[in-house]
């Protein structure tokens, strides 16, 4: 038997799904594996788009393989289900795999993995799918549920929940724009250098960029890549979705404050509020893991941010470290759902279940509570997540405001720029879509202040 090879882009692509199916997160399994592989940019570039177009689009390409599949795709060994995934998102996504490359080639590479009694079935499947492809009964858009499960790749939960916040236009549209890529964009770290000429520096080097409309730090980048830009190891930017740079920019921090991050790891708010306030304000970032507490510590090394401390630390106790009510800001970016970055996360799409709203908005409601202690009277506490489930948005502020009469909801229009007002909500309020928002993450956030 031939082995397949870390030069076989196919086999790369496999063996990283099947460990982001045993529970690796899908951007640290490919790096650990394209690091391991001897496969040239092209090649890294194509196992990067296999690993994350097969996970976002699992539920369409499970719906296509399923009309042509003697029994149940989950009935089938798992190695089977990855292979045929694999070879069916380069039939019916990839135009620039030829069909019958796609096929030999998933043929192949069960053969190289010792699957040879499965070549029979993959063929059959990958070449009936291609051969039916114009017939599969994809549901019209009207068909709102089906819709958004096979079409957009949504799990049957996760589809019942946008349409529970969403009238069907808008449930549709944020539907397809999730099953996009998502777009990429930077934070240009205003302590070393400004957007402008940073972007001066792409221009010069072949990038497409141009200013993010709402940060005032951000630039997208037009075309995708994985490769680093000019400037990283100065520190000249950070990788950050829009949305996430808008949040700290509503905490209102000031130079001179003590600002506490609750849950900052690894660390893109907290070095962008060390940036905001020029590295005059003293922050605490605090995360639960120790891991993730190196990452805020090289992060602020690299960008420049001097006045971080970072501790080790689970917020939903109280810590004798952090004095009540000492902080003038407190940013409480909570652990959630993250189903308003399934583009960057898709597995995330596929091990989660609405159970676990109501898990996560148990344990946001326990770190408001905590950390709500720590601000001073007259001080702010923000609180923020990627998710645009009400679950663990407005019903979590509700809650908090109902038992603590000492806070009362801030409105954030105020203070920000006039053209930022389609980001926020009737309420004052945080609420970005990528559909509604040039493609940024679903973000909430609200901001509350507590009585002097
Ligand atoms: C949404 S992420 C924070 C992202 C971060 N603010 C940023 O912008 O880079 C949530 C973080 O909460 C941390 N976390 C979860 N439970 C926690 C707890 N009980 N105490 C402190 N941190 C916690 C997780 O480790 C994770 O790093």
């Amino acid at each position: 038997m031939i082995r397949p090879s870390q030069q076989d882009a196919r086999y790369v692509a496999y063996i990283v799904l099947l460990r982001v199916a045993d529970g690796a997160y899908s951007d640290l399994a490919l790096d650990s594996e394209l690091k391991r592989s001897a496969l040239d940019q092209r090649d890294r570039r194509f196992v990067t788009e296999l690993v994350y177009g097969v996970l976002r689009l699992r539920g369409r390409i499970d719906f296509a393989l399923g009309c042509f599949c003697n029994q149940p795709l989950p009935r089938l060994q798992s190695e089977v289900q990855w292979l045929l995934r694999l070879g069916a998102y380069q039939l019916l996504e990839m135009d620039r795999v030829p069909a019958h490359a796609a096929v030999d080639a998933t043929v192949e590479l069960a053969r190289k993995l010792g699957l040879a009694s499965l070549t029979g079935i993959l063929n059959g499947v990958l070449r009936a799918l291609d051969r039916g492809r114009d017939e599969i009964p994809w549901p019209q858009p009207q068909q709102i549920r089906p819709y958004l499960e096979r079409v957009c790749s949504l799990p049957t939960w996760l589809a019942k929940e946008v349409m529970r916040l969403l009238p069907n236009q808008q449930a549709r549209a944020l539907g397809e724009a999730l099953a996009q890529p998502a777009r990429q964009s930077v934070r240009v770290n205003t302590l070393k250098t400004d957007r402008d000429s940073f972007l001066d520096l792409l221009c010069a080097a072949g990038h497409e960029a141009r200013r993010c409309t709402f940060a005032p730090e951000g630039v997208v980048l037009e075309r995708r890549g994985e490769q680093r830009l000019q400037g990283d190891e100065e520190g000249l930017y950070q990788v950050q979705d829009e949305a996430s740079m808008l949040i700290a920019h509503l905490l209102d921090a000031q130079p001179g404050q003590r600002i506490l991050d609750a849950c900052a790891a690894p660390g893109g708010k907290t070095t962008h509020l060390a940036a905001l306030t020029a590295n005059q304000a003293e922050i605490v970032a605090v995360d639960k893991s120790p891991q993730r507490v190196e990452l805020i510590e090289q992060g602020a090394r690299r960008l420049g941010c001097n006045r971080i401390s970072a501790h080790v630390w689970d917020m939903t106790l109280a810590a004798d470290f952090l004095i009540p009510e000492s902080f003038d800001r407190v940013l409480l970016d909570a652990p959630c759902s993250g189903i308003g970055v399934l583009r960057r996360n898709p597995e995330g799409r596929w091990n989660k279940t609405a159970a676990d709203l109501r898990q996560l908005a148990a344990l946001q409601q326990r770190l408001l509570a905590q950390t709500a202690t720590l601000v001073r009277p007259g001080g702010l506490l923000l609180y923020s997540v990627c998710s645009f489930s009400h679950i663990e948005s407005n019903d979590v502020i509700d809650s908090f405001i109902a038992e603590h009469p000492n806070f009362t909801l801030d409105p954030l229009p105020a203070q920000l720029p006039a053209h930022w007002a389609s980001v926020f909500a009737p309420a004052g309020t945080l609420r970005t879509y990528p559909h509604c928002h040039e493609g940024m993450d679903a973000f909430f956030a609200a901001r509350l202040r507590r009585r002097a």
